[in-house]
């Protein structure tokens, strides 16, 4: 029986987030506890769980990602702002940096109390998502043999620290994403896998979008979906470089720079607490209100 630890479940925009704290002493969580803890029937219920660490870089903290199942991987912007909103409580600072896998960013509270995380360059050579093979156009790539079976055109690929693909469409909803995400997900394209987007361009500064999400399935929200939707259609001329990303679970604020630098903006909230055993995978509660039913 190993020492229970202490959590804190998070969301932004119903992206389910859980937090746990490594800084003093290691959390020891394993990749079988999180797939056990992970289902909102029966456990806990998040898409990522995050650790906080040092970071031996100098960062303010080390921000260590999982996927609900069990899979390290290297940037999420939802987490990105939950953890910046915990430590401004904590801390009372305004701003902080953020280590991750997949670079260093860089936290602000605005005026308004919104958490704006700048989130680093987007990237579209074919190597960085990284493909399996070299494409000719990284904004128009075919051959991923679902998405064209389900008659969707090309799509465009860029990696936010994190990889994904997006597919331009009229009508996210009509898509069988839950039954295509999969099937784009492990396409032999993507070595690594990816998240996958449809996105529909409203106008040059709004874009509706359904998410797909490497190792955690369909979620509410994906911040860094949002950050690479906004990239990609500023890189296109389909939208200005200032949009709103709308999720099923609410709007993030993107800004593209001239040097496809990224700042997203959106709100958090806090659920529950409780305490998890990092080993067994078991769980109590010792907040309240209780975790809210699958959204
Ligand atoms: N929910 C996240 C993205 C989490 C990681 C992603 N599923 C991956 O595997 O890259 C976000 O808000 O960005």
């Amino acid at each position: 029986m190993t020492a229970s630890i202490p959590f804190v479940k998070m969301n932004g925009l119903g992206n389910d987030i859980l937090v746990v704290d490594g800084r003093t002493v290691p959390t020891g969580l394993t990749a079988d506890a999180i797939r056990r803890l992970s289902p909102r029937a029966g456990g806990i219920g998040f898409d990522q769980v995050v650790t906080l660490e040092p970071d031996p870089a100098g960062a303010d903290v080390f921000m260590r990602i999982a996927n609900a199942d069990g899979g390290e991987v290297e940037a999420c912007g939802n987490a990105a702002r939950c953890i910046a909103d915990r430590l401004f409580a904590e801390t009372g600072a305004a701003s902080l940096s953020i280590n991750t896998l997949g670079g260093r960013l860089s936290a602000r509270r605005r005026d308004d109390g919104i958490v704006a995380v700048d989130m680093g360059h987007a990237r579209f050579g074919w190597q960085d998502i990284p493909l399996a093979r070299p494409v000719d156009d990284t904004m128009a790539v075919g051959g991923v043999a679902a998405a064209e079976a389900a008659g969707l055109g090309p799509g465009s690929v860029a990696n936010v620290g994190n990889p994904h693909i997006v597919y331009w469409v009229e009508d996210p909803d009509a898509i069988d994403l839950a039954r295509l995400g999969p099937e784009i997900e492990h396409d032999a394209l993507f070595p690594n896998r990816i998240n996958a987007t449809l996105a529909h361009v409203v106008d040059r500064a709004r874009i509706d979008v359904r998410v797909w999400e490497r190792g955690a399935g369909l979620t509410r929200a994906c911040g860094t979906a949002a950050c690479a939707t906004a990239a990609l259609a500023a890189h296109t001329g389909r939208t200005g470089r200032q949009v709103t990303i709308g999720l099923p679970g609410g709007d993030l604020e993107i800004a593209i720079g001239d040097d496809r630098s990224i700042l997203m903006a959106g709100p958090v909230a806090t659920d529950f607490t409780g305490a998890l055993d990092p080993v067994a995978g078991t769980f109590v509660f010792d907040g309240t209100p209780e975790p809210a039913a699958a959204g």
